[in-house]
């Protein structure tokens, strides 16, 4: 589904990732693996056409990511980020905002599946809340569940796990791994537990991207 040629990035005269090429399948959880400050949300923000690398060429189906209609692309391919700005308003008017844009004018909203997303993340009282009385760890997963319901092809997560308890990551890696049966998944994760879920591994080290 994602080729990346020859990527490289440099920012402010610094080289953070160089060369990096691997494929990616229709499917499966790929584990970007790397230290703090290696290059994984540099990698992902690449992916999502968030930041254009210094050189180098990104395929998504075969086509250039450069020749999609920007939101039309991020509709089929969505990143999460680790801290995601979801401005101050109602959590509910939150979870559907995206189903107004243009981009999304082909998805329809599942209530059921909201509802079972609320109780699986253990998040059924905050839909009566503002963003901002949420927990760090309460705003990404809202920003999970909104993803989800998106239902992209492709999901690009930065430390979804970072922010929760042993059990609630436990269950966010067994449901990532489920989902992952029919769409692709590449997120970054410092637990180790993701070894055994996921299919496929790329680790940055020093600069280089080493696909196994
Ligand atoms: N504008 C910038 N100028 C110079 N270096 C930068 C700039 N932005 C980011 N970097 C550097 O790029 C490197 C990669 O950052 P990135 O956020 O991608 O790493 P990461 O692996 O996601 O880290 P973490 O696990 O801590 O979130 C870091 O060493 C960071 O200091």
């Amino acid at each position: 589904m994602f080729e990346l040629k020859h990527v490289s990035m440099e920012k402010n005269g610094k080289k953070i990732i160089e060369n990096a090429t691997f494929k990616l399948e229709y499917s499966g959880l790929v584990w970007l693996k790397g230290a703090s400050g290696s290059g994984k949300s540099t990698i992902l923000r690449i992916m999502c056409a968030l930041e254009k690398p210094s050189s180098g060429e990104i395929f998504y189906k075969g086509v250039s990511i450069y020749e999609f209609n920007i939101p039309e692309f991020r509709s089929k391919c969505i990143y999460v980020p680790q801290m995601p700005i979801l401005g101050q308003m109602n959590v509910m008017d939150c979870i559907r905002l995206p189903f107004s844009f243009k981009s999304n004018a082909n998805k329809i909203f599942d209530d059921k599946k909201l509802n079972d997303l609320l109780e699986y993340f253990e998040l059924q009282d905050a839909t009566e809340k503002n963003i901002n009385q949420l927990s760090g760890g309460e705003k990404l997963r809202i920003a999970i569940i909104r993803a989800l319901l998106l239902d992209p092809e492709c999901l690009l997560l930065d430390e979804p796990t970072s922010a929760l308890d042993a059990k609630m990551e436990q269950k966010t890696l067994q449901l990532l791994k489920s989902l992952s049966e029919k769409k692709l998944i590449v997120s970054s994760f410092h637990t180790e537990s993701i070894k055994e879920f996921c299919t496929q591994k790329i680790e940055i080290k020093d600069r280089y991207a080493i696909a196994s």
